[in-house]
């Protein structure tokens, strides 16, 4: 095999981890509490591949004969971040969990940012980013003063209008702020949050970046690259990684661009890993507890999940997995602790496998290095052999 399709559906996890307690999260289950919602539950192809296969989906159906192989990993980082979840799966393992702000950042570090961008800072308290739209957008446009919010993640955003500071303008101001927030301040991740529109419509748009720290070990990904493989990466995953380890990359506008996309890096003769990233599932319905509008994101992923797997050629190996959870029937507005699905699919691959319950997502990362034939970090344990025929 020579080339693997990591496919992450951005918060889909399927149910509450041992720990999840430990997390503030009590019987959380994004897919489970989906499901529940409604008895019409449209995703064909994820239960084709074995979706209700897996151990403990037992709130949906199973499939006769799967056509995937398939499983459930415990996330074994300290966290239930993006960057956490994400890393993992490259092969690392993140004990020390990232620092968040509460209570907002402390005073100094919020007079060093207005006094290097030269503009004062509204809010500077975890928020939701819509809601605080609306209580602070009008302030905004009218005093041209960023929002700064950040989250129970270790994230520092900005929300500005487009027209009020120009993107450039804004993608400088989270450069400065990702060169102070290092070392004892660290954030995890700087997010530019541009919006537009007016006062009670105000949308947020999709030249939103992220600018990541670098991983702080060498991923699988490193190791493809350095092994003279490509690394292909959709959406915001070039950002998770700092585009440590990618050499070609594309953002996407939505979950059906990052589809377009990813097939058409398929199209493509090439060795190596294409790493995808849907994030509309968390950012767009988990976030804001949008239950019936998760259910249609995933319905409308899972109608094009053939279109992917028409486009797999025989030495492609294909992984639909999560970073983390985000249930939006859950209280808050915050990711939630889960299992992430592994759903594997390919020519190659024995279908009707179960690979159980895997420790680490970093298993991911083995697998991928065993079928590439290339170097390995020192986490997780490959599942190649017990997948293929
Ligand atoms: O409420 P919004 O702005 O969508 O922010 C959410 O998105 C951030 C990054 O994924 C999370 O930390 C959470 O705060
Ligand atoms: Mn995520
Ligand atoms: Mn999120």
């Amino acid at each position: 095999m020579n080339r693997v399709i990591l496919f992450v559906l951005d918060s889909v996890g399927i149910g509450a981890l041992p720990d999840s307690e430990k997390f503030g999260d009590i019987g959380v289950n994004t897919l489970g509490n989906i499901a529940k919602s409604t008895d019409d539950f449209k995703i064909p192809n994820l239960r084709k591949l074995g979706i209700g296969n897996i151990d403990g989906v037992d709130y949906i159906e199973a499939a006769p004969s799967p056509i995937g192989a398939y499983g459930r990993s415990l996330e074994a980082s300290n966290g239930k971040d993006t960057t956490t979840g994400h890393w993992e799966i490259a092969g690392l393992y993140i004990e020390q969990p990232f620092k968040t702000y509460p209570d907002g950042f402390p005073k100094y570090i919020i007079d060093e940012f207005e006094a290097k961008t030269g503009r004062k800072v509204l809010c500077n308290k975890p928020a939701s980013g819509t809601v605080v739209l609306d209580e602070l957008g009008e302030e905004h446009m009218k005093t041209g003063n960023p929002i700064v919010y950040t989250s129970a993640d270790s994230v520092f955003q900005i929300a500005a209008h487009e027209d009020v500071i120009p993107l450039d303008e804004l993608y400088r101001m989270c450069q400065i702020a990702r060169d102070m927030l290092m070392g004892d301040d660290q954030v995890a991740r700087v997010i530019a949050r541009p919006f537009i529109g007016e006062p009670g419509n105000f949308q947020r748009t999709s030249n939103r970046r992220d600018y990541s720290i670098k991983p702080f070990q060498k991923t699988v990904l490193d190791y493809a690259k350095e092994a003279g493989l490509k690394v292909k990466a959709v959406g915001k995953i070039v950002d998770i990684y700092d585009g440590e380890g990618i050499t070609d990359d594309v953002h996407t506008k939505d979950n059906m661009d990052g589809v377009d996309q990813t097939l058409n890096y398929m199209k493509a003769d090439f060795e190596g890993i294409l790493f995808t990233n849907l994030v509309d599932f968390d950012a767009k319905f988990g976030h804001r507890r949008d239950v019936a509008g998760y259910r249609n994101a995933i319905e409308e992923v899972d109608a094009r999940l053939p279109e992917l797997m028409g486009a797999m050629k025989a030495n492609d190996l294909m992984i639909i997995l999560a970073d983390h959870g985000n249930d939006p029937a859950y209280k808050g507005t915050d990711h939630t602790r889960e299992y992430i699905p592994l759903l594997i699919f390919g020519e190659q691959v024995k279908a009707g496998t179960n690979i159980g319950t895997r420790k680490t997502f970093a298993d991911v990362a083995a697998t991928v290095s065993d079928i590439l034939g290339i170097s390995s970090t020192p986490y997780g344990t490959s599942f190649k052999n017990e997948i293929l025929k």
